[in-house]
């Protein structure tokens, strides 16, 4: 987006530039149509006798096709032309780097998601807030769009409120940013989608009034009535209120409704349910070294955060400048994060996560080299075969549904890099950000190679600005002698 922002501003200059190269242009029009005007209005005074003069002719003839050619045709037809082409050239190319219609629908999705997890009622976003930060009123038009993609994605729920606000907005302002009948006309369809027929059928009355020749919205209101009349005998039905958007609640996106996780996740972004840290005396702190010689010089400090949690936190793994430096390393790589759709094991982007990634290599910087050495150096593990260093910026609303790092496909299906280097031993998360947790690791598989159920986790969707983490995912091969199988499958 901040990439947009910019294109933005070089499209500000090079319609500028355009707008005075046309000036010109139309300058030299200008006094085009002057010098005809005074040269025809001379000859018209006396037609004959000044076309009768052969040199006056003779330079007639001249000014409509040497001249023609050489100035008119040049200079003010081809120029412009050119410069005409050149300018659609260059606002083609910028408008690639602007926002499109994917960023628009995850735009959209973005605000759908934080209104579901934070429970954010649509009118107060319609009203300029957004989790108390001041984003500006809605104007119905906003309001209508927003509706509309919730609806185009099957989302009638989030549809119709964004539509009522549209409604309740348009009703109110003065200069129209939309149309009434277009609202009306998605309200509708919307509370009938919801199984509201007698709402979709007030509401399509409304339409009539205002459209009285709106074909489709007389044949839906006849068929609203049937189905009001049929529901009425049938009081099994309970009825909805999407009536009341004042108090409207958003409620949880379909493929979530109501699962425990998804609740304890709400929960847990919300801030509700964090289990407190373990009181100081009771949680073991210490400086590592693994007698590695880097480390016996400057040992890490390593902090439990829970007794007997398999997690663990390392201070002083990357500095605030070394971070700074891996975000700029990285900012230029970032692309839209894709994951394996089991069914076929292609990467595809997916709605449950919504950042962007880049890929850091050893050789990129020596401050990416000196990371993953210290890395190497605390978890005492082998990183040969890890996945190179992840850097993940995540925008407003992007989150990643609660997950497991390792692997959970059966053998047949492992990937060629799983089968070489095995499954995701261990997570090695950098945080950037002053909260307790910014740089923690832990197992994901037991000594046996076996999942670590504990391990689910997720990143809660970005209320405001920007957030980056970046993580080392340890894989098996390497490790046999590094942290050997115990006895028992559990262990
Ligand atoms: O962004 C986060 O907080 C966690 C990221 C994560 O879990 C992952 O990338 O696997
Ligand atoms: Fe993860």
């Amino acid at each position: 987006m901040e990439h947009g922002l910019m294109a933005e501003q070089n499209m500000a200059d090079k319609i500028r530039e355009y707008i005075s190269k046309e000036k010109e242009r139309l300058h030299a029009l200008e006094r085009l149509a002057d010098s005809f005007d005074e040269h025809s209005r001379l000859g018209l005074k006396n037609p004959n006798a000044y076309l009768g003069n052969p040199i006056n002719a003779f330079l007639f003839v001249k000014k409509f096709t040497i001249d023609w050619e050489k100035y008119v045709e040049e200079s003010i037809k081809h120029k412009p032309t050119q410069v005409t082409t050149e300018f659609n050239t260059e606002l083609d190319r910028l408008r690639k780097k602007l926002p499109d219609e994917e960023d628009l629908t995850g735009s959209v999705q973005a605000i759908l998601r934080l209104q579901d997890m934070y429970d954010i009622p649509a009118k107060e976003i319609a009203e300029g807030s957004i989790g108390g930060l001041n984003t500006g009123e809605l104007s119905a038009d906003a309001c209508f769009e927003l509706g509309r993609i919730a609806y185009e994605d099957g989302d009638y729920y989030h549809g119709f409120h964004w539509m009522a606000m549209a409604k309740e907005r348009l009703e109110k302002e003065r200069n129209k940013t939309t149309e009434m009948s277009d609202i009306l006309d998605y309200m509708a369809w919307t509370a009938h989608e919801l199984e509201n027929d007698k709402l979709a059928l007030e509401l399509t009355e409304e339409l009539i009034k205002l459209v009285p020749d709106h074909l489709r919205a007389q044949n839906n209101r006849l068929d609203f009535i049937e189905r009001v009349k049929k529901a009425s005998n049938d009081t099994s039905r309970v009825k909805r209120d999407l009536t009341n958007t004042t108090h409207y609640v958003p409620k949880p996106t379909p493929e979530y409704n109501g699962t425990p996780e998804l609740r304890s996740y709400k929960r847990l972004c919300k801030g509700l349910d964090v289990k407190p840290r373990e009181k100081m005396s009771s949680i073991v702190c210490r400086y590592r070294h693994n007698n590695n010689p880097r480390l016996l010089l400057s040992p890490i400090k390593e902090e439990e955060v829970y007794r007997d949690a398999n997690m663990v936190l390392f201070h002083d793994i990357a500095s605030d400048k070394e971070m700074k430096i891996i975000k700029s390393l990285a900012t230029p790589k970032l692309f839209r994060a894709t994951v394996h759709d089991p069914a076929t094991g292609k990467l595809v982007h997916a709605k449950y996560r919504i950042t962007k990634t880049a890929w850091l290599e050893d050789r990129d910087h020596f401050v990416v080299r000196r990371v993953q050495n210290r890395i190497k150096a605390v978890t005492g593990l082998d990183l040969d075969s890890a996945d190179s260093l992840q850097v993940a910026n995540y925008g407003i609303g992007g989150h990643y549904d609660p997950h497991y790092d390792f692997s959970t496909r059966d053998d047949q299906d492992t990937s060629e890099l799983e089968k070489r280097d095995g499954n995701r031993i261990a997570t090695f998360l950098l945080y950037d950000s002053t909260e307790p947790w910014n740089r923690s690791f832990w197992y994901n598989l037991r000594r046996s190679g076996k999942g670590i159920m504990e391990t689910r986790h997720a990143a809660c969707p970005v209320l405001v600005g920007t957030k980056w983490v970046s993580n080392k995912w340890i894989r098996t091969r390497g490790q046999e002698f590094r942290r050997p199988c115990g006895l028992t499958e559990d262990e």
